[in-house]
């Protein structure tokens, strides 16, 4: 299987990346909506945060109120690690069951649209590496213009995360999404065009359609010694 990594900065085109791939019928393992589910009210991640936070940060209906954690987060980074350290084993055991679920049901290629890839040294599973980079103004004016938030607030939510500018350096594909929705069209064709090439041996093993051929031999190997193991002792 290949496991293609997706990452950029906050609002730069991952959601917007991701929704071309889904068009073209390749699944997506979005890390944004595994880390809601792990902050539902109830679940581990839930107790373990509120115990840490306290619950001033909840709703009344117990559900953690996002916009304020998000205040609180975004703003220090002491508490940012704090939560990304309680939150990281229950994001990656989620994600890995997302694979795991894409896995079996026989998808040759996924795509991890991780925001925090590098961050969080998810990018050693995956390869290719795509980045979605935008220049900065015009990520703090899209942030600003989806998420209706003051340019103080757009900005300490970019600051929180690795410099778009030092992730490029590390992606094997960059998409620059400066420009108009048709050029982001335009340059996914040629990603498209690398994502879909055939797998290699290495991935080819990883697939379960790898893993079935594999075991396919061994029982044909055991037969077949078993078969010359009993004419020879004849
Ligand atoms: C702080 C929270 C509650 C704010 O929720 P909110 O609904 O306002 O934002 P949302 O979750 O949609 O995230 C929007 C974007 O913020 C960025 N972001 C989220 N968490 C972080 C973080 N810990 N550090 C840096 N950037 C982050 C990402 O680019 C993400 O796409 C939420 O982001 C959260 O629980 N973050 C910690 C979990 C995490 O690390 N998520 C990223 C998945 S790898
Ligand atoms: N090429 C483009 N031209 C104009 N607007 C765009 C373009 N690409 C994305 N946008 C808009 O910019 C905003 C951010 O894009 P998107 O939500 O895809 O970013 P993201 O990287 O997934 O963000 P996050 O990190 O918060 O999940 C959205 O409102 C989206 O519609």
């Amino acid at each position: 299987m290949r496991i293609v990594g997706l990452t950029g900065g906050i609002a730069s085109g991952k959601s917007t990346v991701s929704n071309l791939f889904k068009t073209h019928g390749i699944p997506v393992v979005d890390a944004d909506l595994v880390a809601r589910d792990v902050l539902k009210k109830g679940t581990g991640g839930w107790k373990k945060v509120v115990s840490a936070f306290g619950e001033d940060i909840l709703r009344p209906d117990g559900e953690v109120d996002r916009p304020k954690l998000g205040q609180i987060v975004f703003s220090n980074p002491v508490k940012r690690q704090l939560l990304n350290r309680l939150l990281a084993p229950y994001i990656s055991s989620g994600i890995f069951w997302e694979m795991l679920k894409l896995w079996m049901k026989g998808f040759k290629v996924i795509v991890l649209d991780v925001p925090l890839l590098f961050e969080a040294k998810m990018d050693k599973w995956t390869k290719p590496i795509i980045v979605v980079w935008v220049d900065p103004e015009t990520q703090v004016q899209r942030l600003m213009l989806r998420d209706r938030t003051s340019e103080d607030d757009a900005q300490n939510r970019i600051n929180a995360q690795m410099s778009l500018d030092l992730k490029r350096t590390r992606a094997d594909i960059v998409i620059d999404n400066t420009g108009s929705l048709e050029d982001l069209k335009e340059q996914f064709q040629n990603v498209l065009f690398e994502v879909t090439k055939p797998l290699t041996w290495t991935e080819f093993g990883l697939s379960i359609q790898g893993a079935a051929s594999v075991l396919v031999s061994i029982i044909v190997g055991v037969l077949i010694f078993r078969k010359v193991y009993s004419t020879g002792s004849l």
